[in-house]
């Protein structure tokens, strides 16, 4: 497995920008969820690392050798790159076990070497029972699993998967989160994974690169983007919750800054000693009857254990999590702690609700 490193990396479409300017280093061995909506450069940043693409600028390096840069492209059936696309790809006319021998037979491996890698991967992936079967004869998270084999057997460099559950109904595709997070303990390989599903990303990657606009926003561990998002974007795009415009007190207490939320004063985790809004996760909201900050009820759903409500606050719809059921429209005392606080100066709009707070 080899480590994948992206410099000053861009990408034009007709002269309009699909990526811009891309810097980040993936280890080897590491498993990194590209995560963004829409249109974001997810799939164009996965073409480029592929080779069915050339960058516009900047360069990809792929174990130490430079795979895509000026003046120098390296085909993709010479990247040694294992891909799982979300339509499968597979032979339909070839059987379970000769689809994962197929990229063995590319690279004209020897027969009783060749037997020996298929029934390694297919035993991996838990189809030896499937082996002669034909993938119109397979459930969607069968195929799946054969793509992932078929990655497997010649191993690969890196394997990139785009969207590979986006086929499959919510069941199948919490059970294949395990099949991915077993294929990565087991292989050690260098995973690229693309999905615009957030609860995907966070559950399976090591480090989620957070993608808008052709850009990276954070690329960092999952708890992390969670805890500690850098801007409106990945606070308001990761995890649950609210982000809401703070007014600056300019004071600190034990290093921490204490920023206005909602008329109280209240201290924050920052990293910035000028903090323009607030994250605030369920787990930082405690619903007390004394608390001055009060919310109205919007919505309130029992998730089994507990029941989310969702709160208007002064405009701001807050997420906290109850013991108890709560009536639409019933008025709570909402207690903050252990907010992020973080600095965000192009978030305008956002910036203009917090005057109404100063
Ligand atoms: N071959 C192409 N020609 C022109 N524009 C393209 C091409 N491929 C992608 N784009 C544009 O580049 C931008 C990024 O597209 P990309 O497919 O990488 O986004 P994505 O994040 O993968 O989106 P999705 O989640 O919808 O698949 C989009 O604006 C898209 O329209």
């Amino acid at each position: 497995m080899a480590e994948l490193n992206f410099s000053n990396l861009s990408k034009q479409f007709d002269g309009v920008p699909a990526l811009q300017d891309i810097n980040a280093q993936i280890a080897s061995g590491e498993f990194v969820a590209l995560l963004g909506p829409s249109g974001c450069g997810k799939t164009t940043l996965l073409r480029l690392t592929a080779g069915f693409e050339q960058p516009s600028a900047g360069t990809i390096d792929l174990g130490g050798q430079t795979v895509a840069g000026e003046r120098q492209f390296v085909p993709p059936e010479d990247r040694e790159i294992g891909i799982v696309f979300q339509s499968y790809a597979l032979w339909p006319h070839k059987s379970v076990a000769a689809n994962v021998a197929y990229p063995l037979e590319v690279r004209r491996v020897p027969r009783a070497e060749r037997q020996n890698r298929v029934s390694e991967a297919l035993t991996l992936t838990g189809l030896s029972d499937f082996a002669d079967r034909m993938p119109s004869q397979l459930s969607g998270g069968q195929r799946q699993r054969v793509a992932l084999a078929r990655c497997l057997v010649f191993d690969p460099r890196a394997v990139l998967l785009d969207e590979p559950l986006a086929n499959l109904d919510l069941a199948l595709r919490a059970s294949m989160h395990d099949v991915f997070s077993m294929f990565h303990r087991r292989t050690k390989a260098t995973m690229l994974y693309v999905t615009h599903d957030q609860g995907e990303a966070l559950a399976l990657a090591d480090r989620v690169a957070v993608m808008q606009a052709g850009k990276i926003r954070q690329f960092a561990a999952p708890e992390t983007l969670y805890r500690e998002p850098v801007d409106c974007f990945v606070a308001g795009f990761v995890g649950d919750g609210a982000v809401v415009p703070v007014r600056r007190t300019g004071r600190v207490d034990g290093h921490q800054p204490v920023v206005n939320v909602f008329g109280q004063d209240v201290r924050a985790r920052s990293a910035t000693t000028e903090p323009s809004h607030v994250s605030i996760r369920p787990e930082s909201i405690t619903l007390r009857d004394d608390a001055a900050i009060r919310g109205r009820v919007i919505s309130c759903t029992y998730l089994g254990g507990r029941f989310r409500l969702s709160l208007d606050t002064a405009g701001e719809t807050l997420v906290a999590f109850a013991t108890r059921r709560a009536a639409i429209g019933e008025t709570v005392g909402i207690h903050l702690d252990d907010l992020w606080a973080f600095h965000d100066p192009d978030s305008n709009s956002l910036m203009a609700k917090s005057l109404a707070y100063a």
